[in-house]
C-alpha cells in the first residue's frame, strides 16, 4: 500500500477533439469484399466524424513538483502528433500511413499511439481512447 514515503502512481488525461473525413476501405480486400465488410462506410464519397480522443500517461507523481508530467507539455505534443497531421484532413488522402492501413478508428487510434510514444518520455503513455461518434469508442493501450 502506498505510504508516505512510497512512490504514487498517477493518471492524467488530456482531451482533444479534431473534425476529419474517411472513407473505410482495405486495399487488401477486392471492391466487393470492401462493399461487403464496410458498406455504406466504404462509399467512394467518404464521410465525416467529430473525433474526440483522451490521450492518457501514467507514471510517478513527482515529490517535487506534484505533476506525472505537465499538462502543457502533453497539450504540445497532442498538437503536433494530432491536430497538425489530422484536423480538418482527409485521413485517407492527407495522411501517408493511411495510403496502405484502412482508416478505421482502430488504426486512427495505433496511428496516434505509435506517434505519441515518439513523442513522450520513455514508458508515460498508457492509453488512446477514441470516441469516432457518441456510441462508438476505441481504447488502445499499445498491446
Ligand atoms: N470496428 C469498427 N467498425 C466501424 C468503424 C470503425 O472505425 N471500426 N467505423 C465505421 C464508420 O466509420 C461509421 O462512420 C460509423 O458507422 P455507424 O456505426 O453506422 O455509426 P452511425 O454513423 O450510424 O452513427 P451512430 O451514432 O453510431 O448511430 C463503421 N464501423
Ligand atoms: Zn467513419
Amino acid at each position: 500500500m502506498a505510504g508516505s514515503s512510497a512512490e504514487r502512481i498517477g493518471y492524467i488525461t488530456r482531451v482533444q477533439s479534431f473534425s476529419a473525413c474517411h472513407r473505410l476501405h482495405s486495399i487488401h480486400l477486392s471492391d466487393e469484399e470492401n462493399k461487403r465488410v464496410f458498406g455504406k462506410c466504404n462509399n467512394p464519397n467518404g464521410h465525416g466524424h467529430n473525433y474526440k480522443v483522451e490521450v492518457t500517461v501514467r507514471g510517478n507523481i513527482d515529490r517535487h513538483t506534484g505533476m506525472v508530467m505537465n499538462l502543457t507539455d502533453l497539450k504540445k505534443h497532442i498538437e503536433e502528433v494530432i491536430m497538425v497531421p489530422m484536423d480538418h484532413k482527409n485521413l485517407d488522402k492527407d495522411v501517408q500511413y493511411f495510403s496502405t492501413v484502412a482508416s478505421t478508428t482502430e488504426n486512427v487510434a495505433v496511428y496516434i499511439w505509435d506517434n505519441m510514444v515518439k513523442a513522450l518520455p520513455p514508458g508515460l503513455l498508457y492509453e488512446i481512447k477514441i470516441y469516432e461518434t457518441d456510441n462508438n469508442i476505441v481504447v488502445y493501450r499499445g498491446e
